[in-house]
């Protein structure tokens, strides 16, 4: 468990503390993938920094496990940050050094000197990531979604039991971006280590995510599952980033259906309902009409997922709803 207890962060400049993280508690659990989403200068890299100390914070406490990380001397400082990888938007890869060395450059800087144990432990990091064939490349010889696979090799190097991720797939094109953030989730279900990763994409933690928090000028307004937060986001800042994930679904939809008859719902289905024919049945039982104005299904991490905007008329609607909202369906009404 990471457990952020009332903590705070404000930096100093020229004489005076601008505050970056308002006072927060937080817990991140054990073999999670916890995203935190927000604007640039909401305070995101400054608390994925808190985790291992890289910023200190202005007040409050970080426990990983039992260990106050606050309390701890310079060396057991070194000591369990050893149990924390880390990897970056620009990847942070030593240009003058092959990929296998630097994969090879956490063990030796963790004391390792055997040149077998190494060889055979950057073998088996160069496995998981699937770059066996470059081994003696260099970064530049690499593409973006490459150099991060050495910088995701290289972050679990030492058996970490978290991953602190910034940005990590930020500097990438979509589909590299999906086969990292494949790597990631495979990395988490298989090794059981927690992520922390921190994005300003809404799809990103769409994909990978178990829990989100929504940080917005250095305070968290919202957090909870991804589904609760990705079907059903209360504070502004977070509806801006969903509907950006959703683009039929974008700010103004209730202007834009205001001249269509009937009731405009917005129903949202999740797990196995997705695939209940529900909507067909309940229409003929109750006689109701209804169209299609807007809908998606996907998947939110291993949860299959729909929602549909419809129009829906006649005089059954109220018994319709109701037997949508009993087969598990949750409806919102968006206008009538
Ligand atoms: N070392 C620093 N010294 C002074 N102010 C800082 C420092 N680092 C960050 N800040 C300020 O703290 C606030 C939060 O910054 P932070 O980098 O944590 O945000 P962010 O959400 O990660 O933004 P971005 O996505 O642009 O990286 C900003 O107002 C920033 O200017």
């Amino acid at each position: 468990m990471i457990r952020f207890v009332d903590v705070h962060k404000s930096y100093r400049v020229d004489g005076k503390d601008l505050p970056a993280l308002q006072p927060f508690s937080l817990d991140i659990a054990d073999g999670e993938v916890f995203g935190i989403i927000g604007h640039s200068g909401a305070g995101k890299s400054t608390l994925i920094r808190l985790i291992n100390l890289l910023e200190r914070p202005s007040g409050g406490r970080i426990l990983i496990g039992d260990t106050d990380m606050t309390a701890l001397g310079d060396a057991e400082l070194r000591a369990q940050r050893r149990r924390i990888g880390m990897i970056f938007q620009h990847f942070n890869l030593l240009s003058s050094q092959t990929v296998t060395d630097n994969i090879a450059f956490p063990l030796r800087l963790a004391g390792e000197r055997d040149a077998a144990k190494i060889r055979a432990r950057v073998d088996e990091l160069l496995q998981r990531v699937g770059l066996t064939a470059h081994a003696n490349k260099y970064p530049s010889q690499l593409s973006g979604g490459q150099k991060q696979r050495v910088g995701i090799a290289r972050a679990l190097a030492n058996r970490p039991s978290i991953l602190l991720c910034d940005e990590a797939t930020s500097a990438l094109d979509p589909q590299t971006t999906a086969s990292v953030l494949e790597l990631l989730a495979e990395i988490n279900r298989e090794l059981k280590l927690t992520i922390v990763l921190i994005t300003h994409e809404m799809d990103v933690v769409r994909r990978v995510c178990d829990r989100v928090a929504v940080l917005d000028a250095g305070r968290i307004v919202e957090h909870g599952s991804v589904a609760d937060v990705f079907l059903h986001p209360t504070h502004p800042t977070t509806r801006r980033f969903v509907n950006e994930a959703l683009p039929e679904e974008a700010a103004g939809e209730h202007a834009l259906y205001a001249h269509i008859p009937g009731r405009i719902l917005r129903l949202s289905f999740r797990g196995e309902a997705t695939w209940t024919p529900a909507l067909g049945r309940v229409a003929r039982e109750t006689g109701v009409d209804f169209n299609i104005l807007a809908g998606r299904v996907d998947r939110i991490k291993d949860l299959p997922y729909g929602q549909l905007t419809l129009a829906m008329q006649g005089n059954g609607v109220d018994a319709a709803l109701a037997t949508l909202r009993e087969a598990g369906i949750e409806i919102e009404e968006l206008a009538r």
